[in-house]
């Protein structure tokens, strides 16, 4: 190989749109067509013989993952055009024997993918032994979803076998080319591609990067960012409803709306119960949170303000996110002119006496939704979604994944005067009864 490897892994629905992104794809500099598993599965063997047709200067990759009936399932994809079949590591070796038997006979090539394999150096060594062309180290979708990438395990793969080994797995610029510096000559990527608004120029600043990468045998500019700095980052670049959809289309915190409209929160939570008007324990809580902390109260009612703009500008003062208020705020005019993010039941001019009750960091049930300390929430004028504390970097991934798509859509909409139905054919995709 003379330079390395860039499969697009087409993981869409429709055929018709992944043949579109494929050639966007190729124009950035994409060298092999991955058909992916979601593509296979809605419509079968056909996007594979498409694909071919449409692009024989091109090693079509028909990813079948392949657990069982190996001879079966490469034959069909072979006869359909496909040049590599994937199929799974953890397969049994009659699989892999078997499907290595047919690759050879209808003249194709069979990548292993090393998803959920236990012991995946020793695997490898055993599949490039059993006559496997290449290895596949994916991190599987979900599992990107808790943080995890295909790195180090090609590092460590790539030393143990001589045959060509792949990554895949949430790959964007920066990760394929560390790729690319660990050993792998061929990287797969899928969403950072086929699911963004310009696919050709996607493809393209990948392929710079791993070009550059193969020259120089190294990446410079990596800087390692903290969960939480990564958290945030994510969640900044979506929206609630991207998050909402994310969680399965989880509710926001009902009746809770933006004094000032057009503003932001991102970050975690500073819980605070307070009684109607009792204004000590969310003013106390200032002094407790800590910048790009988000306070969160839960009145008993909401007929007497506990916050107002005194409290709002100790906030400013401490670089304190935002505050939401399942209760009553006053003095939103000049909230408002200190553009600073409050979220409130009611607006009232009355406030209430600072008499102590309620505690801080406990957890609350705000705007119906329970809230733990630590916590992220994220506000917009769509209103504010909690999301716990364990999932969130999971969530945050998630949205992102919801947002790239949306985007790819938005494109499509925009750009080539599509509809919305027609582009996610929705007529095929309604629930049969
Ligand atoms: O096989 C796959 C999922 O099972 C994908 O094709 C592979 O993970 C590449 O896509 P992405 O870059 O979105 O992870």
């Amino acid at each position: 190989m003379d330079r390395p490897i860039l499969q697009v892994a087409l993981d869409l629905l429709e055929l018709k749109r992944a043949i579109e992104i494929a050639s966007e794809a190729i124009e950035g500099g994409a060298d092999w067509i991955e058909v992916g598993t979601p593509l296979i599965k809605s419509e079968g063997m056909d996007a594979v013989r498409e694909l071919k047709k449409r692009y024989r200067d091109h090693k079509i990759v028909a990813d079948m993952k392949t657990i069982d009936t190996g001879a079966i399932e490469v034959e069909m994809a072979a006869k359909s055009g496909a040049d590599i079949v994937i199929i799974l590591a953890a397969s049994d070796n009659s699989t892999i024997e078997e499907a290595i038997r047919a690759a050879r006979k209808y003249g194709s090539e069979i990548m292993v993918d090393m998803i959920n394999v236990t012991n995946p150096v020793e695997r490898a060594k055993e599949l490039e032994e059993l006559g496997v062309d290449y290895i596949n180290c994916h991190i599987g979708i979900d599992q990107q979803m808790m943080g995890m990438d295909p790195i180090e395990l090609l590092k460590e793969i790539a030393k143990a076998v001589s045959i060509p080994v792949a990554g895949a797995g949430g790959l964007n610029a920066e990760k394929s080319a560390l790729c690319i510096t660990k050993g792998a000559k061929i990287v797969i990527v899928g969403s950072n591609i086929v699911k963004s608004r310009n696919v050709t120029e996607s493809a393209r600043k990948i392929r710079k990067a791993i070009d550059e990468a193969w020259e120089k045998g190294s990446v410079s500019g990596v800087k390692k960012k903290s969960l939480d700095e990564e958290i945030r980052e994510l969640f900044m670049k979506v929206s609630t409803p991207n998050i909402s959809d994310a969680m399965h289309r989880a509710r926001a915190m009902m009746d809770i709306h933006p004094v000032n409209r057009g503003k932001k929160i991102v970050g975690k939570a500073v819980t605070v119960s307070t009684m109607d008007g009792d204004w000590a324990k969310p003013v106390e809580a200032i002094d407790v949170a800590g910048m790009g902390e988000v306070i969160v109260i839960k009145c008993s009612g909401d007929t007497t303000a506990v916050w107002g703009e005194l409290a709002t500008r100790s906030c400013l003062n401490k670089g304190i996110e935002g505050v939401i208020i399942d209760g009553a705020v006053r003095d939103v005019d000049d909230i408002r002119k200190l553009g600073y993010p409050v979220f409130a039941k009611r607006e009232v001019p009355n406030a209430g006496e600072p008499k102590g009750f309620g505690e801080i960091n406990v957890k609350i049930v705000c705007g119906g939704i329970e809230v733990n300390p630590g916590d992220w929430i994220v506000a917009d004028d769509n209103g504010v979604m909690v999301i716990p504390k364990k999932r969130a970097y999971e969530i945050a991934r998630r949205s992102l994944e919801v947002k790239k798509h949306e985007d790819r859509i938005r494109g499509e909409i925009e750009d080539k005067g599509r509809t919305l139905a027609d582009i996610v054919e929705l007529y095929k995709w309604e629930k049969v009864s």
